[in-house]
Parts: structure tokens; C-alpha cells; sequence
């Protein structure tokens, strides 16, 4: 059954060489609407054979697009912030049908991804090199930047739009050429933006989509392909290693934006009511399907009680529901095997000794709906503290001082995001010191920013997406040494 809700000409085919295509095989596959279990569209499937045309286009293109003026690319991308802006309702629409969130959320992350265009048009002209004398006072040094070249970007379902702009935005800006392969289960946000980019003016070539239901099929072969020059991917850590791995071939430039275990410590000094509303933040945007998103509450055992109360109570008024319709906060979560793991998870931990104080048992009927849940008295050991939920559940664990919580923190092969709550400053430059991570919210439960490095450590990943550093990730660093101009 096809829904009437998706906006008609959302578009449904490959973006390759500006043109929109069939796949090669001829062949579609599903979108299924999470709150119903029904398709919603059918998509171009595409082959090997359309991804190594995708990887030609971009190559092709990479020359000219390499030489196109850098305020020539800063105005494309700033023309496609201002459409991805005023296209926000039909995004939004379309990203809450194919994967859950309410349409509040969907629209923040419009806004959200739409504000890496904006950033990264502004870095388009800000590329620099210097020239120096060098240290023996005869030959001189030229460093220059220039584009890596044709990219492969791969992303993931849970944030559609923005973990493309976070990657295309600047790779635009810096010169490269890209394929897109965006998740299966989120190919329309995707292909919608793609219209975007067309409608900006983004030559033809310059970035090339193609969704597929064989990620691995139709990327392996552009992995090992010489005209790639970089991968950029972000999803599960399980996948980024054979990546990696995949990668070490042609010795890709790699960018890797993995899995989290993100501790939200609570200390004794603590705010309680921001520490439960940045814990709400945390947890539940995204309906807990964040890389980011608070995956275990250690709380100092002077304030757990009443931080647990107050977070049941507010986790509790969260409405569980389609992301269309008006009074939803907490959207279903994306397929049934996220919802069977979630419900492992927090059975597992039961049967270790955690206490479920909220939900805790999967909705019934159609879509795939999974309640706010809190469980207690979670022991330091249990299996749920070391897995990523990508759920609604909030595990709270104790702990006695500062050492332990540290200890406890950095205790996961994980290392993206920390938020802590604490009005002591010293504590917060302590714990920006000794916490394994790449960023730290303090007394904040949201980090992410398009004007931010946004990145983990360990095995979270490599490399950084937005900020002054995003940028960096497109560009090669070239020298050129230049004899003595005023020897004879
Ligand atoms: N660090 C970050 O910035 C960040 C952001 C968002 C999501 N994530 C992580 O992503 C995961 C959730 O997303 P997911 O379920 O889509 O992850 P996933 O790893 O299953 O899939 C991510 C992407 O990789 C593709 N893929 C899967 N197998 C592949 C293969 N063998 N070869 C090539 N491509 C392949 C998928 O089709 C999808 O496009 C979580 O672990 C989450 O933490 C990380
Ligand atoms: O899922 C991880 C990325 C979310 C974000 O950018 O805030």
C-alpha cells in the first residue's frame, strides 16, 4: 500500500551526471513508513554498474569544478542554504514519513543541516597557504592547499539530511566532486536534497546519488577504484572498520564518524533541573537514535534519587505517536530490529538487576513504537551500559566521587561525546582533561553545531565534521620550495 501523505514530485530515481535516471537493472526498492509498516515509495535500486557511472561523472567533473572560483562555490552553497531553508515543510515532511521523528524535529534538523551550507559557503573563501622564508634564510617555502578530489560519502538513517550537508557542504566548498550513497531505510531526504543542489546551480557531475539496497555491492567496487580519492562515512562502528580496512588499498583519505557511548555524569553540585532538562535533550532527541544521544546517566549517590524522580516524571510526559501527527514528541523508532534490540537491552539489564521506573515494554499494534523508559539501580556491570541503545532508555548508575565517575566514563572503546553537570568550574576543566573524548557538553545536553569540530576518539572515529576544521578534511596540504630569489 502507498501512502497519499509523501508530497508529490518528491523525486524517486538516481542523481547521476544531472540527469535523474532508472537504476541500469531497472529495479526499485521499498520506503516503509515506521509509525504504520507501510511502503511509502519505491526507490531506484542501483547496481554496480550506475555506482561506477556515478564515480565517472564525479570524476569528469572534478577539473572543472577543482577551478571553478572559490566565491563562484561560496554563492552556490549559500543559494542552497536559502532553499534548503525555504523547503523546510516538504523536508521535514518527508524525512518524519521515512524515518519517525516528530515533524518539530524534523524541521531542527532542516535547520540544523541547512546551516552547514551556510557555514562552509563562508569557508569557501577563507582557504589559505603561506609563504615563508626558510630557517637558513635561502630557499623559500610555498605551502598551498588544494582539493583531495572525487569523493564516496556513505550515511546513515537516523539524521537524513544533515549527515549529508555535513559532508557535501564542504567538500563543495574545498573543491571535490562526491557520490552519495545515502542509507536504504532514508533514500528521500536524500534525493529532495538533491533537488536542492540542482536548483542551486551545482553543475552536473559535481555530486551524483545514488540509493541502493546493496551498500556493499555497489561501494566496494568504487573503494577500489583509483579515481576515488577519499571516503567519508558515517554510521556503525562494526561497518566503519571494514571500511577502513577496505580503504587501506588505494590508501583512501578517510573520515570516519562511528558509534557513541556517551556518559551524562551528574556531580552532587549539580543544577538538578538543567541536569534533567540537558538529560532530556541528551536522551531524547532524535527518539535516543543519536550517535550522540545519553546512553548512561552516572549520577554522584547524594542526588540520584532526585535526579531520577525528576527525570521520570519528565520523560514520562513525553508522547509516544506518528511523527505527523500534532502533539507528538517521541516518534517510533526506525524498523522493528531497532525495537527488538532496544527491548533486549533493557531486558537484559532486568534480568541483571535494573529496575524499570518508566515504559519499558514496546507499544502494541502497528509501527514500531518503543515508550520513554528509565531504569534504576542499574549495576555498573550490565551489559546495556556498554552497547549503544539507540532507544528511548535512560539507565542511571551511582556514583561516589569524582575518580570513580572518570573511571566509570572513560570504561567503553567508544569515545564521541561526554556531558556533565556540575557549577564547580575547576571540576569542568578537570574533566575536559581527563574524560577519553572528542567533545564534552558541560552543562549542556547538546553539543552538536555546524561552527563545531564535531568527532570522536577511540574507536568513535577519525577526523572532524564542521568548524574551521571541517573543511580540512577535503583539502591536501602541497609544498613547493623555491631557491634563494636573491642568490645570484
Ligand atoms: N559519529 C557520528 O557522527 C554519527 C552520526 C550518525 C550516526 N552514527 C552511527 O551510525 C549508526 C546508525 O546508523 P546505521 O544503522 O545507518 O549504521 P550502518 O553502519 O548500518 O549504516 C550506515 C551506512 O552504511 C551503509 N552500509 C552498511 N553496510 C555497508 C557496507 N558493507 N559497505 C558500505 N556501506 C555499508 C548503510 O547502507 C548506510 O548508508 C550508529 O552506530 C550511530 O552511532 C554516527
Ligand atoms: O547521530 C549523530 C549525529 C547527530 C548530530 O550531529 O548531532
Amino acid at each position: 500500500m502507498t501512502s497519499t501523505n509523501l508530497p508529490t514530485g518528491t523525486p524517486t530515481r538516481l542523481y547521476i551526471d544531472g540527469e535523474w535516471r532508472a537504476a541500469s537493472s531497472g529495479k526499485e526498492f521499498d520506503v516503509v513508513d515506521p509509525s504504520t509498516g507501510e511502503v511509502i515509495a519505491r526507490v531506484a535500486d542501483a547496481t554496480p554498474e550506475d555506482g561506477e557511472a556515478a564515480l565517472a561523472a564525479a570524476h569528469r567533473a572534478q577539473e572543472g569544478w577543482a577551478a571553478t572560483a572559490p566565491r563562484a562555490r561560496a554563492e552556490i552553497l549559500r543559494r542552497a542554504f536559502e532553499l534548503t531553508v525555504e523547503r523546510t515543510e516538504q523536508i521535514a515532511l518527508v524525512m518524519t514519513l521515512e524515518m519517525g521523528k516528530p515533524l518539530a524535529e524534523s524541521r531542527a534538523e532542516v535547520a540544523y543541516g541547512a546551516e552547514f551550507l551556510r557555514w562552509f559557503s563562508e569557508e569557501a573563501v577563507r582557504v589559505s597557504g603561506r609563504y615563508a622564508t626558510a630557517p637558513d634564510g635561502a630557499n623559500r617555502l610555498l605551502v598551498a592547499r588544494r582539493p583531495v578530489g572525487p569523493c564516496l560519502f556513505i550515511t546513515p538513517w537516523n539524521f537524513p539530511l544533515a549527515m549529508a550537508t555535513r559532508k557535501i557542504a564542504p567538500a563543495l566548498a574545498a573543491g571535490c566532486t562526491s557520490v552519495l550513497k545515502p542509507a536504504a531505510l532514508t533514500p528521500l531526504t536524500a534525493l529532495l536534497f538533491t533537488q536542492v543542489l540542482e536548483d542551486a546551480g551545482v553543475p552536473a557531475g559535481v555530486v551524483n546519488v545514488i540509493p541502493t539496497s546493496r551498500a556493499g555491492a555497489v561501494t566496494g567496487p568504487l573503494i577500489a577504484d583509483a579515481r576515488l580519492r577519499k571516503l567519508s562515512f558515517t554510521g556503525s562502528t562494526e561497518v566503519g572498520k571494514r571500511l577502513i580496512a577496505a580503504s587501506a588499498e588505494q590508501v583512501l583519505r578517510v573520515s570516519m564518524e562511528l558509534g557513541g557511548n556517551a556518559p551524562f555524569l551528574v556531580f552532587d553540585d549539580a543544577d538538578i533541573d538543567a541536569a534533567v532538562s540537558g538529560a532530556l535533550l541528551a536522551k531524547l532527541r532524535n527518539g535516543g537514535e543519536a550517535c550522540v544521544a545519553a546512553n548512561r546517566f552516572l549520577v554522584h549517590e547524594s542526588v540520584a534519587d532526585e535526579f531520577s524522580e525528576k527525570l521520570i516524571e519528565r520523560m514520562g510526559s513525553y508522547q509516544l505517536g506518528a511523527g505527523t501527527e500534532p502533539g507528538t514528541t517521541l516518534g517510533p523508532l526506525v524498523d522493528e530490529a531497532t525495537r527488538t534490540k532496544v527491548a533486549e537491552l533493557v531486558a537484559g539489564a532486568v534480568s541483571e538487576g535494573a529496575v524499570v521506573a518508566l515504559g519499558g515494554e514496546a507499544a502494541a499494534g502497528p509501527g514500531y513504537f518503543y515508550p520513554a523508559t528509565v531504569l534504576t539501580d542499574v549495576p555498573p556491570t550490565a551489559h546495556i551500559l556498554t552497547e549503544e541503545i539507540f532507544g528511548p532508555v535512560a539507565p542511571i548508575v551511582r556514583f561516589r566521587d569524582e575518580d570513580e565517575a572518570i573511571r566509570m566514563a572513560n570504561a567503553s572503546e567508544y569515545g564521541l561525546v561526554c556531558f556533565a553537570y556540575t557549577r564547580d568550574l575547576n571540576r569542568g576543566l578537570r574533566l575536559a582533561e581527563r574524560l577519553d573524548t572528542g567533545m564534552l557538553g558541560l552543562n549542556t545536553g547538546l553539543v552538536s553545531n555546524p561552527a563545531a569540530p564535531f568527532g570522536g576518539v577511540k574507536q568513535s572515529g577519525l577526523g572532524r565534521e564542521g568548524g574551521f576544521e571541517g573543511i580540512d578534511e577535503y583539502l591536501e596540504t602541497r609544498y613547493i620550495g623555491i631557491a634563494d630569489p636573491f642568490a645570484a
